[in-house]
């Protein structure tokens, strides 16, 4: 495990606790515009642990993220953060290479004689088998995710970052995706942090949900579901009237439970098909 801080954060510490824990962050502050957007921040993400970052917007979710992916370098701040060297970063838009095909995209900067057999299979895994020659152009948007995510996963990172990944997905894709991500997770078993606006996302995906306030974590709630998650359990519903109310969002349960309903059956849906087939979905 590698230590990490920027050039302008100069503490950086091997340190064996790390590794029961993936990422350990104490005291974190970043300065953006003459204001500590980040103000002593403090999170721990174990091995393996799918942690759900919320946060009003402006609060500074992306900037954690860019912290914990060492793409803040030129930002003033200081505190300890210790994350490991292989990360991958899966962003609301695909990034894609446009002039590459879609295995190329995959394996791009792979190592290895096996390198070309880890993409294929991991397109097969987000459900593009026999796509690995298609250009990024031929591709719906929810396909683009499903190759970013590929991408990132084949290089089997020890944590993966997303910020708002499904974010500009429509919602039927967005529920797809959901199961898919949750079940990619297991199978390569990274730690995640996944920044999202939406309460019903993180509480359909996520181990913990971490609410970001005034540069600090204000709420750090587990999700005690079970991996199928239901609709109708109480844990669900009082879970996200707990982050609501923290964001200060009023709204009627009823509109909110919709989408609820419809995260938690899409990914429980996409999971039972997984296991039924055995094999993913079909690109969508
Ligand atoms: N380069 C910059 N210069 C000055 N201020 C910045 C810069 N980048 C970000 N900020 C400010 O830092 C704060 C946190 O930004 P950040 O993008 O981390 O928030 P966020 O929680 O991810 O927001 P959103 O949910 O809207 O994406 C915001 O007030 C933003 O205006």
């Amino acid at each position: 495990m590698a230590t990490h801080l920027g050039r302008l954060n100069p503490v950086l510490r091997h340190d064996d606790a790390a590794r029961a824990a993936t990422v350990r962050i104490e005291g974190l502050v970043r300065t953006l515009g003459g204001r500590d957007v980040l103000n002593g921040l403090q999170l721990s993400i174990a091995d393996g642990e799918f942690v759900a970052l919320l946060g009003r917007s402006g609060s500074g979710k992306s900037t954690l993220l860019r912290a914990l992916a060492r793409l803040d370098h030129d930002v003033p701040g200081g505190g300890e953060l210790i994350a490991p060297d292989n990360v991958s970063v899966v962003f609301q838009d695909a990034r894609l290479l446009p002039w590459r095909r879609l295995l190329d995209n995959v394996v791009l900067g792979l190592d290895g004689p096996d390198a070309v057999e880890r993409g294929r299979t991991a397109l097969a895994e987000v459900g593009l088998e026999g796509r690995e020659r298609a250009w990024p152009v031929e591709l719906s948007g929810g396909e683009q995710q499903r190759v970013s995510l590929a991408r990132s996963l084949v290089r089997e990172p020890q944590l993966l970052l997303a910020d708002e990944p499904f974010g500009a997905l429509d919602a039927l894709t967005r529920i797809r995706m959901h199961g898919l991500l949750r079940r990619l997770c297991e199978r390569h078993r990274p730690a995640v942090l996944l920044v999202t606006h939406d309460v019903d996302e993180a509480i359909a995906l996520a181990d913990r949900v971490v609410l970001l306030e005034e540069g600090r974590i204000a709420l750090d709630l587990p999700v005690r579901l079970p991996v199928s998650r239901r609709r109708d359990d109480p844990e669900a519903a009082a879970l996200r009237d707990r982050l609501l109310r923290q964001l200060g969002v009023e709204t009627t349960e009823s509109a909110l439970g919709g989408a609820l309903e419809s995260a938690l059956e899409g990914a429980a849906a996409e999971q039972a098909h997984g296991k039924a087939t055995g094999v993913e979905p079909e690109a969508r």
